[in-house]
């Protein structure tokens, strides 16, 4: 052999050997601690990357540094590390492959005295609590069969939506009405129905000394709460600074704790009296009370309140987007209502025909997919040394999975940021599957409301739009900003509507 081939040979073998073992480190069999570690992005002494974090939109701020840093970087909050994940594959790989390892919720202190210290399904780390309560809230509220019992009351719940609709039309014709107000008070009684049994109006709550309004008890259970959940505490970044005190945030979060408690324990004590008298319904409340007797009472509350709270919330969020994506753009409007007229003629769509509407499926996961209603998956953190995307992830850091940047990414999205339903309509998209997005998570952790979400959102656009033309209301096409943490609109959906000639 010529002793340039020989040496060309050489370094080939030697490469190709190099790669073999560098691949084998990265992936295979090699130990976690020889793994290199994730790429961090530069922050500065002491506090980190705080200030990068100030704009208070963590998602879109974590998939503009995903642009530069690639999908997985970590980042420095004060005295933690956290390590954000912004692609499908990773996101999967933390949620599936590595659960066993990051099963453990990381909560704030804010969301610490809120949840009642994980009392709840959503907010509980992987245990025997965890795999009960979740036994319960499947049982008779979230699966399929629990869900099929609950249909005529979000049948009565769409009429009531439509009847309000209607109303509003007949006596303001042209004036702009305000989404928001007449889904999330149906919505929020739905939530009531469904959880206690009842649509309560007004409750007198001992412990505040008054009457409150329905509008009351929404405010206290889930206005008031979604705000305090997002509320920073500084010592969440630098927990060996727990000792000094921060009186103001700790007594406006004990304060959002007293009254959801007190107004939580008057409603279940009306339906206690109603159980008393011999009278019993199919609701949640029902359910706990005579099958979960392992559960105190402070527990039941908050499991009651749990399904309160995220039935009234997520669902109006997808909704409420949706339905301003469709004002906005009459061809696709238009569309939407050429199938339904087509599958339902004049009837009005239940939700046995909603495996037959592909377009209307698509234009629910598309705004799924770009207005992810949980933008961030709540933090977990690796309770033991554990790898992600090749790299060594160490015990006790915190793992953020941006489910915005996942489903925004622009490798697998074409023109993400493009309100597009049409991508759904793929052939390699399975009609009926929930999960074409990261939207509602994945694996063991996955939304347990995603069911429930998908018959409410999609029943209510496809009668929304068999009933009315939708168009927005002046200036509404810019109003696009949205609330904190979440992609809550900060302000309500105006709209204008026409009655469709039938
Ligand atoms: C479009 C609406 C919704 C979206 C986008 C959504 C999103 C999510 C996400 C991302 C998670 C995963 C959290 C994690 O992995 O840590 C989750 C969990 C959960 N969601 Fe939803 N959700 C929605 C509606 C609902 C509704 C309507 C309910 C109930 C009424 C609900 C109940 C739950 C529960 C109980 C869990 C915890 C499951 C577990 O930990 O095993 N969700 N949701």
């Amino acid at each position: 052999m010529h002793a340039m081939e020989f040496l060309t040979l050489s370094v080939t073998v030697a490469a190709a050997a190099f790669s073999i073992l560098f691949f084998f480190l990265r992936h295979a069999g090699a130990g976690a601690g020889s793994l290199p570690p994730v790429p961090a992005v530069p922050g500065l002494p002491v506090i980190g990357n705080l200030l990068q974090l100030k704009e208070k939109k963590p998602y879109k701020t974590f998939t503009q540094m995903a642009h530069k840093h690639g999908p997985i970087y970590s980042i420095r909050t004060g005295a933690s590390t956290l390590i954000v994940l912004n692609s499908p594959l990773l996101a999967k790989e933390a949620m599936v492959t590595r659960f066993s390892s990051i099963s453990t919720r990381k909560l704030s202190n804010a969301l610490k005295i809120l949840t009642s210290d994980k009392c709840m399904v959503a907010t509980s780390d992987y245990n025997e609590f965890h795999k009960t309560v979740k036994r319960h809230i499947l049982t008779n509220f979230l699966g399929a069969n629990a869900q099929k019992r609950h249909h005529i009351h979000r049948e009565a719940m769409m009429e009531n939506i439509l009847s309000q609709f209607s109303e509003h039309v007949k006596t303001f014709s042209d004036l702009a009405v305000n989404f928001r107000k007449i889904f999330v008070t149906q919505l929020f009684g739905l939530a009531l129905k469904q959880a206690l049994g009842s649509n309560v109006e007004t409750i007198y709550v001992e412990e505040l000394g008054s009457t409150l309004s329905k509008e009351d008890i929404y405010k206290i259970l889930v206005v008031d709460i979604m705000e305090g959940a997002i509320e920073v505490d500084w010592r969440d970044f630098f927990p060996y600074l727990k000792w000094i005190p921060n009186r103001r945030l700790e007594m406006k979060i004990q304060n959002l704790y007293v009254r959801r408690k007190a107004v939580m324990k008057a409603l279940m004590n009306e339906q206690k009296n109603r159980m008393a008298s011999g009278k019993e319904v199919n609701c949640y409340f029902d359910y706990l009370v005579s099958e979960a007797k392992e559960l105190t009472e402070d527990q039941i509350s908050m499991l009651i309140w749990e399904t309160i709270i995220e039935t009234s919330d997520t669902t109006l969020v997808t909704t409420e987007w949706a339905m301003y994506e469709l004002a906005k753009d009459k061809t696709r409007q238009d569309r939407l209502y050429e199938e339904l007229q087509y599958v339902c003629g004049h009837e009005n769509v239940i939700e046995d025909q909603l495996s037959k509407l592909p377009y209307l499926g698509a234009v629910f996961h598309e705004t799924l997919r770009k207005h992810s209603p949980a933008p961030i998956v709540p933090l977990r953190y690796a309770h033991e040394d554990t790898k992600l995307g090749g790299y060594h992830i160490p015990a006790g850091s915190e793992i953020a999975i941006n489910i915005y940047g996942c489903n925004m990414d622009n490798n697998l999205w074409e023109n993400p940021n493009e309100w597009m339903p049409e991508r759904f309509l793929d052939e390699k998209y399975d009609h009926m599957d929930l999960y074409k997005t990261m939207a509602f998570g994945a694996g063991k952790r996955v939304c347990a409301g995603s069911l429930q979400a998908m018959l409410i959102a999609c029943t209510a656009i496809g009668r929304l739009v068999q009933q009315f033309e939708w168009e927005l209301g002046q200036g509404e096409e810019e109003n696009v900003d949205t609330m904190g943490l979440t992609t809550h609109r900060l302000h309500p959906l105006l709209v204008k509507l026409k009655p469709r000639i039938k």
